[in-house]
């Protein structure tokens, strides 16, 4: 239906991605075909090596597939574009630039200058709760605070879709919780379409809408979870008994493919 066409932000059609490597070719995807759909919360679990961030980068225009192709909103993906936000593990923001300037510059990428840059930088620093923080430089901040920047700048720039590289991958427990619930609650309000990779069976089905669950390499889709949950979502749901079952279901399947990397 053209209807259902309109609401088609991502497509990822048939990838195939071999690095060369000193042993020779290594197939890190084959055939990942994945379609991502306006206001959807992905999130992508699988063996470590199984080509998570391989896919990710992928889809940012950070690499190429060595065969088939990307389209975000039907056109083909041959670079980075503002229409793809990217937020990694490790923060990746400018040291040099203050908490305000690293948010402004997703903005003037946009072609958003001086005072109203400025003004809207501090309007999305509001909402991860920053302001008082707009003129630090990152290294004064922890690394919570350093990942709600680059949630923020990422946020800014208005993307089609959020790409996450496990974003909470390097905090502690309770600073990886709180940052759930805070993306939990914006994602509530306004739905932007995440595309979020992740190590955790749980953080991926507390978030999520959809987990696809990706096989040992080269890797592949193994099968999608829909996560029929209803939002609003909080860590209790954690609890609940729907929540357990779909964990258990979920790990029992990616434990499979961890034995086949460990074969
Ligand atoms: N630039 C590269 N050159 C050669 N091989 C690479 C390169 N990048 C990734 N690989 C290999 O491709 C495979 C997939 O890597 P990728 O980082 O995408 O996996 P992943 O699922 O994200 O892993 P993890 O969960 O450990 O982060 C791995 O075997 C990795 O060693």
């Amino acid at each position: 239906m053209a209807g259902e066409e309109r609401d088609l932000i991502v497509k990822i059609d048939n990838v195939r991605k071999v690095y060369n490597t000193r042993k020779g070719e290594m197939v890190a995807l084959n055939g990942v075909n994945l379609d991502i759909y306006e206001n959807e919360f992905i999130c992508v679990v699988g063996p470590s090596g199984c080509g998570k961030s391989t896919l990710l980068n992928i889809i940012a225009g950070l690499h190429d597939a060595t065969s088939g192709a990307v389209y975000c909103k039907g056109k083909k993906v041959t670079g980075t574009g503002t229409e793809r936000g990217v937020v990694f593990q490790q923060y990746a923001l400018f040291p040099w630039l203050t908490v305000k300037k690293n948010v402004m510059f997703a903005l003037e990428m946009k072609g958003i200058k001086g005072k109203q840059a400025e003004d809207e930088a501090m309007k999305y620093l509001a909402k991860v709760d920053l302001t008082k923080f707009a003129d630090h430089y990152p290294k004064e901040l922890s690394g919570g605070m350093k990942q709600r920047v680059a949630i923020a700048r990422a946020y800014a720039a208005n993307p089609e879709v959020l790409l996450m590289d496990e974003p909470f991958g390097a905090l502690d427990a309770q600073t990886r919780t709180q940052l759930q619930t805070e993306l939990l609650e914006t994602w509530e309000k306004d739905r932007k379409t995440c595309f979020f990779i992740t190590h955790d069976v749980e953080e991926a089905i507390i978030l999520a809408q959809k987990v696809i669950i990706m096989s040992a390499r080269p890797g592949r889709i193994k099968s999608i979870v829909n996560i029929d949950i209803p939002y609003p979502r909080t860590q209790e749901t954690k609890m609940t008994p729907r929540f357990l079952e779909l964990k258990n279901e979920i790990w029992s399947q990616v434990y499979q493919e961890y034995l086949e990397v460990r074969k």
